[in-house]
């Protein structure tokens, strides 16, 4: 996993105060990182647009211009008049050089954004909008200098921002730079190191990026195993059946022993899920919640009350009943709604989707604070995960898992791994990275997977 961070100054004033780096050096390694990409990626002789604000991400971008020139065919485009004093200094340079200037935007080979950078504080006015909607018209190989620019220091968009294929992010990764409404806008992201490894430049931190070698699939190492060995997971079916059938499917592909669906009236299941009226003996875990349409209270309240590992979904956000839940090792994998829900009946905020969207990290922490021992899983374009002050992010996911009955398989692969034993913040990492891999080696289309196709390619990794 790499570290991200809420804001990353107090690591550039680190390297001034500890490390004796100047502002300037600091930048010449930005500029430099960036010259480097594309040295690295494009022949001699390409021509480079290079668009700069007024502050120090255009003195990034002005700063590049000067490395790039005489080898590319570079031209500056002052988007406003240099402001900040590194910005006057880099256009100083750059003048000195001959480094030319153009009036007018075009669709060069390479447009490099450095417009503005984490120094965005205010709603872009018409002219910045403007600029940004031509060079996304651009079919140009696009770079942002830091962030994109119109994508503020919350991740928020407000009417546009720059449709990078590269994000060439300077010191370290940005926590903002992995909201939902950003995703789009980024493209593949590369940290550039300012004068030191990254590692040095970086603090501690209780925020991460998942990687794909983050997963912990549930390998059988042990040779003299049974299939109790491999847990007993019960899966409530509720009233909407479907929802915990796929659960259970997609828990048994994923390792789990044995599965059985709870269920009061008698169900078509395949003969390796077998059914039970109550919850069986050997239970290691359960999964609850999908599909569970009306339900006896009292039978609901003493599931959520006993000491087995759990999966909490769908209907129980809309019931304060769930906090019964909160002490015991439990794994919530609400969306959107459902969280706005929860936060609701837990007297945390009310608030609306959109309010939640803009802000996803801010309303997690606050959701965590106050049930620290919960395993939180936000589902969204960036599925969030948390517990207590740490919070992980899984970047992979995508629009093929955009459709009903991919959270019930998510579900059931959270249930199958807490059946096995793993710990609930384990659960929840290892299952949606096995959630969001397994759609991304779905090949056929982004459009036509259904929950057996994302279980079959579960079993696959
Ligand atoms: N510090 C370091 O060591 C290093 C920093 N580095 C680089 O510096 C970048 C941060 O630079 P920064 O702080 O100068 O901010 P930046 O993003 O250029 O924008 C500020 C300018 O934009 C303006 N402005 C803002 N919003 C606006 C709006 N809506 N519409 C119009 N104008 C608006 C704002 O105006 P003002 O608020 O003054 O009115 C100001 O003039 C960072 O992302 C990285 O690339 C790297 O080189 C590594 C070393
Ligand atoms: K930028």
């Amino acid at each position: 996993m790499q570290k991200l961070f809420d804001e990353v100054n107090s690591l550039d004033k680190r390297c001034y105060e500890e490390f004796s780096l100047s502002e300037d050096i600091l930048m010449e390694h930005a500029a430099n990182g960036m010259c480097e990409y594309i040295q690295d990626n494009f022949e001699d002789k390409k021509s480079v647009l290079i668009v700069c604000g007024s502050g120090n991400n255009g003195a990034d971008g002005i700063a590049l211009a000067r490395l790039l020139y005489s080898k590319y065919n570079v031209s500056l485009y002052l988007a406003s008049k240099p402001k900040s004093d590194m910005a006057k200094l880099q256009y100083k340079r750059a003048k000195a050089l001959g480094v030319k200037e153009t009036n007018e935007v075009f669709e060069a080979d390479i447009i490099v954004d450095s417009l503005f950078g984490t120094g965005l504080n205010k709603e872009l006015k018409d002219d910045a909008i403007k600029l940004i909607d031509t060079l996304n018209e651009f079919e140009s190989f696009k770079i942002s200098c830091d962030i994109p620019s119109g994508v503020n220091n919350t991740g928020h968009v407000s009417t546009t921002a720059f449709y990078a294929d590269l994000t060439l992010t300077m010191g370290a990764l940005k926590t903002f730079l992995y909201t939902d409404n950003a995703k789009d806008y980024l493209g593949k992201v590369k940290v550039i190191n300012l004068g030191v490894q990254r590692d040095v430049y970086e603090v501690n931190t209780t925020k991460f990026l998942l990687q794909k070698k983050d997963i912990r699939l549930p390998h059988r190492k042990q040779k003299n195993s049974h299939k109790g060995t491999y847990g007993h997971l019960n899966v409530f079916a509720g009233c909407k059946k479907g929802a915990g059938i796929i659960a259970a499917k997609a828990a048994f592909g994923f390792g789990t022993g044995l599965v059985s669906v709870v269920c009061h009236e008698s169900l078509d299941l395949p003969y390796h899920i077998m059914q039970t009226h109550f919850l069986t003996k050997n239970c290691t875990a359960i999964a609850i919640g999908m599909g569970l349409g009306k339900y006896e209270t009292a039978e609901v309240r003493e599931i959520l009350r006993n000491d087995i590992p759990k999966i909490i979904d769908a209907d129980l956000f809309y019931d304060e009943i769930v906090i019964e839940s909160f002490e015991k090792d439990v794994v919530l994998t609400p969306h959107p709604k459902e969280f706005v829900s929860l936060l609701k009946i837990c007297n945390i905020a009310d608030i609306t989707i959109d309010e939640l969207q803009a802000d996803r990290f801010f309303y997690v922490e606050k959701f965590c604070k106050k049930y620290p021992k919960v395993v939180l899983l936000l589902k969204g374009a960036n599925v969030i995960i948390a517990q207590d002050e740490y919070i992980y992010v899984n970047r992979y996911g995508s629009a093929v898992l955009s459709k009903g009955g991919s959270g019930d398989v998510l579900a059931g692969l959270v249930a199958s791994l807490l059946a096995q034993n793993y710990t609930p913040l384990d659960a929840a990492i290892s299952a949606s990275l096995a959630h969001t891999l397994a759609a991304a080696n779905y090949k056929k289309n982004n459009y036509s997977l259904i929950p057996s196709d994302l279980v079959e390619e579960v079993r696959k990794l």
